[in-house]
């Protein structure tokens, strides 16, 4: 589903972000990326979205080689991946039900299908009672479900979440990995950027360790190794 072949990433600065990454992760796993601050967990997250290149390899996402993708492909392309991140990323000035409708609209999803399938998603992530509220009525949690909602709206086979419990309290925390492991159950591949040692080390799930823009460790049921820090 998704293959890093002999990934490199220097930055233009001259900085080695990556040095010949190989990662393979199949349909359906659920995935920790962990490593010190600096390690290329972001850089990873941007090559797969493709928002740069890499500056050797070949990154695969649903068997299809996106380094070699045309402009015009991108968007299309980035259907595949749903997103969320630290800081949210909601649109202020629309409520809660319009941040998850505007996803859908800008791919073509037709209004009659978003009215059915936004107060599903709502109701996934627990917030069918606070549709009509604006991002700043809202909890760190709370936002942060809306923005799981929305990155899952358009049925995504691989969803990125790039530290996504790093503004939260350790319990709310919980909460959004807890969402994140059910719609991993129903069959997306999830991919989880982090430096929080209790969830990884209590979820038992894969966990590749970057330090220094290399995979030093590639582990089933893996925990967060204490030379990770
Ligand atoms: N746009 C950029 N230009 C130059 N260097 C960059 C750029 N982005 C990241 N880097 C460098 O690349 C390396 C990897 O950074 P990256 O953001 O991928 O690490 P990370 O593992 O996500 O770290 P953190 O846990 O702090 O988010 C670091 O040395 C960083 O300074």
């Amino acid at each position: 589903m998704i293959r890093l072949v002999n990934v490199s990433k220097v930055y233009d600065n001259g900085v080695t972000a990556l040095s010949n990454v190989n990662i393979n992760i199949k349909a359906g796993d659920f995935v920790f990326l962990v490593g010190p601050s600096g390690a290329g967990k972001t850089t990873i997250i941007k090559l797969l979205l493709k928002e740069i290149e890499p500056t050797s390899g070949d990154i695969f996402v649903n068997d299809k080689n996106i380094t070699v993708l045309k402009r015009r492909e991108i968007p299309y392309f980035r259907r595949n991946i749903g997103v969320v991140f630290q800081d949210f990323r909601l649109l202020p000035d629309r409520n809660v039900y319009d941040n998850i409708a505007f996803a859908m609209q800008v791919v073509g999803t037709p209004s009659k299908e978003i009215r059915r399938r936004v107060p599903l998603m709502l109701s996934l992530v627990n917030l069918s009672s606070k549709a009509y509220a604006y991002p700043n009525e809202l909890s760190g949690g709370e936002q942060q479900r809306v923005a799981l909602a929305r990155a899952i709206a358009n049925n995504p086979p691989v969803l990125i979440a790039d530290e996504p419990t790093g503004n939260l309290d350790p319990d709310t925390g919980w909460d959004i990995v807890n969402l994140l492991s059910e719609i991993n159950r129903r069959g997306t591949t999830v991919i989880m950027a982090t430096h929080a040692k209790e969830i990884v080390d209590a979820m038992r799930k894969r966990v590749i360790i970057l330090k220094k823009g290399t995979v030093i460790s590639d582990q089933e049921k893996g925990v967060y190794l204490d030379e990770v820090k």
